[in-house]
């Protein structure tokens, strides 16, 4: 099989809300199509990608460097020994004269291209994506469900206290047994209230209520905030300093006894291993958030994992940042701990397929071919619209 050609472009998922770090004011998201010259039922098989929230798109980087590198490589060369395309050896491809180090926006561009490769690899194999990888990487089998937690709870212009309450219980009503919200945004106080008036809604239960500091703290600002919140028991407490400041995250676990979540600003194995190293995580109760869409794509992520193992580090301690459909697969095929969930922000590419039920806060998978971006119809209409 051949790639013909490869189509990118740029999507705004903007909206009004903030976290504690950033608004969402002007976010976009790199999309990209990879048509192929397999052809079902008259039409071509075509892998689609996009760069989960958060971070800027990446075109530039697709543009100038990523794509041409792969639509100029001898197509062989993307190729498995069995005449399947090979993620992995497209990713040796695309990133041929990068130096180490400095990961920047480049994962994410990487990251794009290795989700339409393997959508594009499970398409044609006529296999969901959750097979594929169980089959290519795994034991052969995968999860037929997948925990999920609904990811929402932010700061937003006029936003009130019932508000936010509403939201909360609008997820449990979908089938969500797990939330999580922001903090960080306000003072201590007004956080400790927000707080307060989510667990009301969750039955005064703290274990199934997460919070999300998106990096924004210092360390005494950290451990203030934890010696609060401690008496809540926690679900878990989120990127609570910069993700790349391993000392105050050791420090943090020193004296926070609840489970701390971290790493969906680690971009790399080097990255995600320093964490392990140097972070202070235990790997009894802590969370490990690495977006594998950010993140240099699935190739990289399976890197981590077996980097996780030598560390002791069981895959179920994985929960994805990102709330896409393609860490879902992953969740179920690598025997992840879940994947996050974003119910209502970040449209079009937030959430799951449009008939994905979620049941005692778990997602079933589906048996579309690849990602299964078909089966949410407003983003396949965006996504087609890259190569129509
Ligand atoms: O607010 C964001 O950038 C998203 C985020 O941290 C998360 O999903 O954990
Ligand atoms: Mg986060």
């Amino acid at each position: 099989m051949r790639i013909v050609s490869a189509h990118e472009g740029v999507i705004p998922i903007s909206s009004s809300m903030s976290n504690a770090f950033i608004d969402f004011s002007t976010m976009d998201c790199s999309v990209l199509a990879l048509v192929s010259d397999v052809v079902v039922d008259g039409q071509p098989v075509v892998g689609y990608g996009f760069n989960s929230n958060g971070r800027y798109s990446a075109g530039e980087i697709l543009r100038r460097r990523i794509l041409p590198r792969l639509l100029e490589a001898d197509p062989d060369s993307l190729l498995d020994a069995d005449g399947g395309l090979s993620p992995s050896a497209a990713w040796d491809v695309v990133m041929r004269n990068e130096k180490p180090g400095g990961h920047g926006e480049r994962s994410v561009a990487v990251g794009v291209v290795d989700m339409a490769l393997h959508d594009l690899a499970a398409k044609v194999a006529g296999v969901p994506l959750h097979r594929w990888i169980a089959d290519h990487y795994g034991d052969g089998g995968s999860d037929e469900s997948v925990f999920v937690y609904a990811a929402g709870g932010y700061y937003a212009p006029g936003k009130t206290l019932g508000d936010l309450q509403d939201e909360m219980r609008g997820f449990l009503d979908l089938g969500y047994e797990v939330v999580k919200m922001k903090i960080g945004g306000a003072d201590l106080a007004e956080d400790l209230r927000r707080i307060e008036a989510v667990l009301e809604v969750l039955g005064g239960d703290g274990s199934r209520l997460a919070v999300d500091v998106n990096g924004r703290f210092d360390l005494d600002t950290a451990l203030a905030y934890g010696r609060a919140i401690d008496p809540y028991g926690l679900f878990w407490y989120e990127e609570v300093g910069d993700p790349l400041d391993y000392h105050l995250n050791a420090t943090l676990a020193e004296h926070y006894r609840g489970p701390i979540a971290t790493g969906e600003n680690l971009f790399s194995l080097q990255d995600a291993r320093n964490l392990v190293r140097y972070g202070g995580l235990r790997p009894d109760r802590d969370w490990i958030q690495v977006d594998p869409a950010l993140s240099y794509g699935l190739v990289e992520y399976r890197r981590i994992q077996d980097m996780l193992a030598q560390h002791g580090w069981s895959s179920r301690r994985c929960i994805p940042h990102g709330g896409h459909q393609f860490s879902l697969h992953i969740a179920a095929a690598l025997r992840l701990g879940g994947n996050e969930s974003y119910p209502g922000e970040f449209q079009p590419t937030g959430g799951f397929a449009d008939d994905a039920a979620v049941e005692g806060g778990r997602v079933r998978l589906d048996d579309r071919p690849g990602i299964g971006f078909e089966g949410k119809a407003a983003f396949h209409r965006v996504l087609r619209q890259l190569h129509a």
